[in-house]
C-alpha cells in the first residue's frame, strides 16, 4: 500500500517559486492499478517522481507497505528504491549494452551472484517474451520491445510496486494495447501495485481500476475508472471525458490518434 500525507514540492525557478504540488494526500492499496491523469505542467510527474524520490518533497510524508521514503538517508533509500520499478515514455535504455545486460544491471549493482543473475534475467525476459532478444541492442528493437526491455529491467529486482511515466505515449496503439496488456498480466501474477501516468483515456479506461485527476497542482478527484466517464465532476476529467466519448461516437475519421492526445495536453 501506497500512502501520501500533505504532500507539498515547489519548484525554485530564477522567475521565482513555482507551486508544482500542493497538500496531496493519496491511498492506493497493494496490487492496484491505480492511474494519474491531468493536463500538461499539473504536476503528474512531479507526484510519480516524489514517490521514489527522485524529486525531493517540500514537506509530507510517502510510506510503501508501512515503510516510510520520505526521511531515509541516501544508503537506505537506495536499498527501498530496488523495491520500487520505474519505467519512462522514452525507454531510458543504455544503448551500448545488450538486452541481457540492460536487464541485468540493477541485479548487478544490488550485488547479485552472476548465477543469480543469469537465472533472473532468462525469467524475466521470458516473462515479458524477449527471450529470444538477449544478445540485441537496443537500436535493433522496435518501440514496443525496448519498452517491453524497459519493463524487464524495473521487474528485475522483483519490486513491490511499477511506476509508469507515460510508458506508452510514445507507442502505436496496437503495441500501447501490448503493452498494457503485459502490464495487466504482470500485475496479476505478480500482485504487483502500479502507479501509471497518461494522456490517454483508452489507456485508462483498460487498465486502471481507480485513477487521480491532478489540476494545477492539487488532486481534484479520486474515483474509481467508470466513474470517471460516467459522472466526471472536475473541470479536467469533464473535458478527458468528453473527448473520449465525442471520439467514440462515431467521428473516428475525423482527426487521428495524435491530434487526439494533442487536444489533450
Ligand atoms: N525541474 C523543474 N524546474 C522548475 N519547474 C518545474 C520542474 N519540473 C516541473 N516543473 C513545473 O512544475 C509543474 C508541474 O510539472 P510536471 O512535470 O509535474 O507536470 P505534468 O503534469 O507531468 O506535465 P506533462 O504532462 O507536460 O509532463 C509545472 O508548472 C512545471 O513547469
Amino acid at each position: 500500500m501506497i500512502t501520501v500525507t500533505n504532500l507539498n514540492k515547489s519548484y525554485r525557478t530564477r522567475g521565482g517559486v513555482v507551486p508544482a504540488l500542493q497538500d496531496i494526500n493519496l491511498q492506493i492499496e497493494k496490487g492496484e492499478i491505480f492511474g494519474i491523469i491531468g493536463f500538461s505542467g499539473a504536476g503528474k510527474s512531479t507526484l510519480i517522481r516524489c514517490l521514489n524520490r527522485l524529486e525531493e518533497p517540500d514537506s509530507g510524508t510517502i510510506a510503501i507497505n508501512g515503510k516510510p521514503i520520505t526521511g531515509l538517508k541516501e544508503r537506505e533509500l537506495r536499498l527501498a528504491r530496488r523495491k520500487i520499478g520505474m519505467i519512462f515514455q522514452q525507454f531510458n535504455l543504455f544503448d551500448s549494452k545488450t538486452v541481457f545486460a540492460n536487464v541485468a544491471f540493477p541485479l548487478k549493482t544490488a550485488g547479485y551472484s552472476k548465477a543469480e543473475i543469469e537465472r533472473r534475467v532468462g525469467e524475466i525476459l521470458d516473462l515479458v517474451e524477449l527471450g529470444e532478444k538477449a544478445g540485441s541492442y537496443p537500436s535493433e528493437l522496435s518501440g514496443g520491445q525496448k519498452q517491453r526491455v524497459g519493463i524487464a529491467r524495473a521487474l528485475a529486482g522483483e519490486p513491490d510496486v511499477l511506476l509508469s511515466d507515460e510508458a506508452t505515449s510514445a507507442l502505436d496503439p496496437q503495441t500501447t494495447f501490448s503493452i498494457l496488456e503485459l502490464l495487466g498480466d504482470i500485475n496479476r501474477r505478480l500482485g504487483l501495485t502500479i502507479v501509471l501516468i497518461t494522456h490517454e483515456m483508452d489507456v485508462l479506461r483498460h487498465i486502471c481500476g481507480r485513477a487521480a485527476v491532478i489540476e494545477g497542482g492539487r488532486i481534484v478527484e479520486n474515483v474509481p475508472v467508470d466513474q470517471l466517464f460516467s459522472h466526471p465532476q472536475s473541470d479536467t476529467a469533464q473535458r478527458f471525458a468528453g473527448i473520449f466519448n465525442f471520439y467514440k461516437n462515431g467521428y473516428r475519421e475525423e482527426p487521428g490518434r495524435k491530434e487526439r492526445e494533442a487536444v489533450l495536453r
